[in-house]
């Protein structure tokens, strides 16, 4: 453990991602545990975060204390929901710390009072810390870009483990706005995200989504370029969650010399 190393806070410590966090924190250099954070309530309070984690005991018992942990902290790594996040946001601000959010599904309400709390807080979010998958959404804008949309459909498919609660998944949404950005169109405005019935033609120009859902797939994406005669397909397959997380902790680590403001992770990654 080296005197410098970044303290970092796990909020949502139990869950898939928090436990996953925890065992990447540990092993990364450069970082360590401060503290793990779950709601008031959770059956996990007062266990130890390694024995959570599959480490063993490593002395960081799961509190639901967090201004208490952030304010002795530098960073806090978020994979938990919307309205936690929106709440650890506030907390990050406060203590004037590092927040790097992976959770997904916020609306754009919650987006808001994020981007406010960046006012005080260095805060890096994406609905995607690795690296292929952000370099997939560079790859996606350029072939945007260069296949012009009169003869060129895209669509966007994703799947995912039966637990997930949000649809399209976050990377879904960062591929079609990097796809959107390739043809200097808004994606609010030609995005089709649920067909059925009689849909009638797919009108020209609209970027599409579909979404599966089972087992315990981590992460699958594509983006498919369909063109008359061929097609062109781009895609990530997430095979390990430490990919994340990895992500996670790089971004805390950059995020720790920057200016209080509102990141991404192709800012982290030098893409932008
Ligand atoms: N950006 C990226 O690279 C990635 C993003 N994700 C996103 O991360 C999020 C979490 O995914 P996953 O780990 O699979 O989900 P889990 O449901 O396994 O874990 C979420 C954890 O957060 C806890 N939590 C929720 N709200 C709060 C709160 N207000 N205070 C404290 N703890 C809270 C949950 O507790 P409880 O069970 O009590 O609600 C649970 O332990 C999702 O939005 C997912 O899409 C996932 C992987 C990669
Ligand atoms: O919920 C998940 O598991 C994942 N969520 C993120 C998303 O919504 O894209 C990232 C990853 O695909 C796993």
């Amino acid at each position: 453990m080296g005197a410098n190393d970044m303290k970092l806070v796990v909020v949502g410590a139990a869950g898939r991602m928090g436990q996953t966090l925890i065992r990447t924190v540990h092993a990364m250099d450069g970082v360590r545990l401060h503290a793990a954070i779950e709601r008031p309530g959770s059956p996990f309070i007062g266990r130890d975060a390694g024995e959570l984690s599959g480490l063993g005991p490593i002395g960081v018992p799961v509190t639901d204390q967090p201004l208490e942990a952030f304010v002795e902290a530098e960073g806090v790594l978020d994979f938990t929901a919307p309205a936690g996040t929106v709440e650890f946001a506030g907390l990050a601000a406060q203590a004037r710390i590092v927040h790097v959010i992976g959770t997904t599904g916020c609306s754009s309400d919650d987006e808001a009072k994020i981007r406010a709390a960046a006012r005080h807080a260095r805060i890096v979010k994406s609905g995607n810390m690795s690296l292929g998958v952000n370099l997939l959404g560079v790859l996606t804008e350029k072939a945007a870009r260069a296949l012009g949309s009169a003869d060129w459909d895209i669509e966007i498919l994703e799947m995912h483990h039966k637990h997930k609660v949000d649809a399209p998944s976050g990377t879904a949404l960062l591929l079609g706005a990097a796809a959107a950005k390739g043809r200097d169109i808004a994606l609010a405005d030609h995005s089709v995200r649920v067909r059925d019935g009689h849909t009638g033609p797919r009108p020209a120009g609209t970027i599409g989504f579909a979404t599966l859902r089972g087992g315990s797939v981590i992460g699958e994406h594509s983006v498919i370029l369909a063109g008359e005669g061929e097609q062109v397909t781009l895609s990530h397959s997430a095979t390990d969650r430490s990919i994340f997380a990895r992500g996670a902790v790089t971004a805390a680590l950059w995020a720790r010399g920057q200016k209080p403001g509102f990141y991404s992770m192709l800012d982290v990654l030098g893409l932008n």
